[in-house]
């Protein structure tokens, strides 16, 4: 796999202890890991967990992205663990740019990463971000589905909240499916998370996602979040769907200084929020933290294969060796070895079912 060259290999493989410093070649023995939780214009916003402990693990290489090849294997996915979470009680917010070394690296929301420079945080202060670690998960959307070009969102996180409401806007089951390829493609867990519940009734929604096995749960102005922050607490969630679904007002009652915590990011980068593509990580007071996306319309996903997909359905995927190549196994396609799978039972129609509407989703003949 190609790697991009760190900082470090330079300085190794430069290999003259004896030359100089130069502002290119720091050494960054003194680097502090922290986490971005806002990124405005080549500005990142950066929380502050501590020292870098370890080099191993750090690089400004982008070659081993996961989800791309190994991150999403084996789904349906584990809940992972709680570790590494960055706690809301450490660390200050710090503004930084980018190191010349990782110019052609992408770093995004919840990346976690290696400062240097000045990282006091203070006002007008600006770190250098100097080091990215390997990604466990990416969440990324292309431009529309033709794009081959993916754009990651968010990284590291754990799980993909899919906000849908049951009305007023209609549910999109289109938008869900999409939503769901990303995360089991980017190595995230989703949940559905069906709003507005005192508008409609969420048993035609339950009913069409219970083949896939996923949590979900209802909310509605009149009942508490428990169900929602139970299964978020001490994770890294990021909260998606479309616009007007009621995802702020989730979390504004998930995170009730939300307002003060958006004004602190904003006080750093000094900008103000980007909002037509801005994503924001804010720590949830149980622990954890949500990252809010902005509404959207559409999810691109150009980039997902087909192979990619399968690997969420442990149970179907192997039956699809017998298929004739470049099956894309959707539905009516004489010869695909699925049908003859749920003929001799060895598959669920239902899992089936599910599998080739996120099929038919990824590949653009669902309209959402
Ligand atoms: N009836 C009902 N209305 C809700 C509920 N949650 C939110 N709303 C209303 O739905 C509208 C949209 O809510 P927002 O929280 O702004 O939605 P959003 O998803 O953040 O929208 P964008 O900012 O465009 O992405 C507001 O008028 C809310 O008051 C709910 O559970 N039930
Ligand atoms: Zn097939």
């Amino acid at each position: 796999m190609p790697r991009e060259l760190d900082e470090d290999d330079v300085r190794v493989r430069a290999g003259r202890g004896s030359r100089p410093r130069t502002r290119e070649r720091p050494d960054h023995a003194d680097a502090v890991a922290a986490t971005v939780v806002a990124v405005d214009r080549g500005r990142y916003t950066c929380h502050v967990v501590g020292k870098v402990a370890a080099k191993a693990g750090w690089n400004a290489g982008t070659g081993a992205e996961p989800g791309a090849g190994s991150g999403a294997a084996g789904r349906p996915p584990r809940p992972p663990a709680s570790t590494g979470v960055p706690s809301a009680s450490t660390g200050a917010l710090v503004a930084a740019v980018r190191g010349g070394s990782l110019r052609r690296t992408s770093v995004v929301v919840g990346d976690e990463v290696a400062l240097v420079g000045d990282v006091s945080g203070t006002p007008g202060s600006l770190a250098r971000i100097v080091g990215r670690a390997e990604r466990h998960s990416v969440l990324r959307r292309t431009a529309d589905d033709t794009d081959p070009v993916e754009r990651p969102i968010v990284a590291n996180a754990d799980r993909l909240v899919i906000v849908c409401a049951l009305a007023d806007p209609p549910p999109r089951a289109g938008l869900i499916d999409r939503c769901l390829v990303a995360a089991y493609d980017g190595g995230l867990e989703p949940l559905l998370c069906l709003s507005k519940a005192d508008l409609a009734d969420d048993a035609p929604l339950r009913a069409l996602y219970a083949p896939l096995g996923l949590p979900v749960v209802t909310t509605r102005p009149d009942a508490d979040l428990s169900g929602l922050t139970a299964l978020m607490a001490a994770h890294v969630c990021v909260m998606f769907g479309h616009s007007g679904v009621g995802k702020s007002t989730l979390v504004n009652r998930l995170v009730p200084d939300a307002a003060q915590a958006i004004g602190a990011v904003n006080a750093v980068t000094g900008r103000g929020r980007h909002t037509s593509s801005a994503a924001i990580a804010l720590p949830m007071p149980g622990g954890g933290w949500v990252v809010d996306t902005p509404g959207v319309r559409s999810f691109g996903l150009g980039a997902v294969s087909t192979d990619r997909l399968l690997r969420a359905f442990p149970d179907l995927a192997p039956a699809t060796a017998a298929c004739p190549g470049g099956c894309t196994h959707l539905a009516g396609l004489a010869g695909c070895a699925l049908d003859q799978a749920v003929e001799d039972g060895r598959a669920d129609p239902a899992r089936l079912a599910s599998l080739r509407r996120l099929l038919a989703a990824r590949s653009g003949a669902d309209p959402s």
